[in-house]
């Protein structure tokens, strides 16, 4: 082991059951990221950065079981990569204890932006709740103040429409009806007609989102009078697939017919600017050829669109290895003003700990992700996209930056009835 390494651990999730396994295709893009910043000349004076990683299965106690081997077993190490939301929320919440930062690359989840829970939590994944501000922009464009929900009852959900319902009431948009489901989702859609719900925001997972859809369809909840908000991160034909297996009663052509003109909001995660030179030197489009050929190596069928799970993740992995890179070099620039190095970090040094953690707090770069800065919690901030499904396949509506209250907007939008839906039932009084 050489003297001057420098060791960070990694927490991905590969091969487990439930959750999110995106360490698939994320612990490839963080090494390709550790190759990159170690073959920079300008970067960390000489040292080398070294990634020791284990499987988490997305599950939190063996994360924390992998995190404890990574701390009590030598080399000591300067910082911890996580993914998923409850293995970072374990995670982060332990390692304050070592000082040592939480760099994120694959969590969602709200309660994660709590400075007093999490005080050395940084993530290049947005929160959940960065779709938020981009439905209510949607909302206010096409008149919409009378809005209903429907969400599945697990934690990420709970925590988001607790967000979103903040968001309506500064904006004055009225919450008819907020209606919530285990696995079923049969009787919420019935109150959902009932409430005579017309702009119903939906927060789900996938399995949950098929069920949804076909309760939408036998109660008629969709077409010209109808706009439904889904999450955009489900795959592509989500609306068409695994309709036996799951046992959903409807047909792909009732689904399709019900899933007809919806919108979709979600967190840019590749650089849309495809050909912006980013800071290592490649554009999103660069990057994309080589994590497609480290796969292959890999042995996905990339070609075959066999892609691992995370691949829409990937560049928040490879970022955040650049981003720990710079916030060391910023580091180090500085403990060498006082004759010091990251060399001399310990689990109870707080004086360098707080020296990096200021460093990452103030990062700032072009990465294959966009923009990589962070703020005052810790969350990535992010750009959003809106789509809307027309005749089966997503059309890019347009792009909304929250900081700067800015929507970029193409016009392509187009509606069942040939004009924007209501969001209450229009009486028309013969004068
Ligand atoms: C967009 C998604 C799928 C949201 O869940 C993240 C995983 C998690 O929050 O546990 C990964 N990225």
């Amino acid at each position: 082991r050489r003297e001057d390494d420098l060791h960070i651990g990694g927490i991905f999730p590969m091969e487990g059951e439930g959750g999110w396994q995106g360490g698939q295709a994320c612990m490839p893009a963080a090494d390709l990221a550790l190759a990159d910043v170690n073959a920079r000349s300008d970067l960390l004076s000489g040292f080398k950065l070294l990634l020791h990683s284990n499987d988490s299965k997305c599950e939190p106690g063996l994360g924390a079981s992998v995190m404890y081997n990574l701390l009590y077993n030598p080399p000591q190490k300067l910082l911890l990569l996580a993914g998923c939301s409850t293995v970072c929320t374990t995670v982060a919440e332990a390692a304050k204890m070592w000082n040592l930062m939480v760099l994120c690359y694959g969590a969602s989840s709200p309660a994660l932006s709590d400075r007093a829970r999490f005080p050395t939590l940084f993530r290049t994944h947005p929160s959940a709740t960065v779709h938020n501000p981009t439905r209510i922009k949607l909302m206010q464009k096409f008149g919409w103040s009378r809005i209903a929900i429907l969400q599945q009852a697990e934690e990420v959900f709970i925590s988001t429409v607790e967000d979103l319902e903040a968001h309506c009431k500064k904006a004055g948009i009225e919450i008819v009806t907020r209606q919530s489901f285990l696995s079923d989702p049969g009787d919420a859609v019935r109150n959902l007609r009932r409430q005579d719900a017309r702009v119903i925001v939906g927060l789900f997972y996938v399995v949950a989102a098929r069920r949804v859809l076909c309760e939408v369809y036998k109660h008629r909840l969709y077409g010209k009078s109808y706009v439904w908000f889904f999450i955009g991160w489900y795959e592509d034909n989500w609306f068409e697939t695994n309709l036996e297996r799951e046992g959903i009663e409807c047909t792909v052509e009732q689904m399709r017919e019900a899933a007809e003109g919806h919108l979709t909001t979600e967190a840019l995660m590749w650089n849309q600017n495809a050909n912006q030179t980013t800071i290592s030197g490649m554009t999103s489009e660069d990057f994309r050829s080589r994590l497609n050929e480290a796969l292959r190596e890999a042995g996905y069928d990339i070609d075959g669109e066999r892609f691992p799970e995370g691949y829409q993740e990937a560049p928040l992995a490879y970022d955040a290895v650049w981003a720990v890179a710079l916030a060391f070099n910023k580091t180090m620039e500085k403990l060498a003003k006082s004759g010091l190095s990251l060399k001399n970090f310990t689990y109870t040094n707080k004086k360098i700990a707080d020296d990096i953690y200021e460093a990452i707090n103030s990062t700032s770069f072009l990465g294959v992700s966009g923009l990589v800065a962070f703020s005052s919690q810790g969350d990535r901030i992010a750009l959003t996209q809106i789509e809307q499904l027309s005749d089966n396949h997503y059309v890019k509506l347009g792009y909304y930056d929250t900081q700067a209250d800015n929507l970029t907007w193409l016009e392509r939008e187009r509606w069942v009835g040939g004009k924007v839906p209501p969001d209450r039932t229009v009486v028309v009084t013969e004068l």
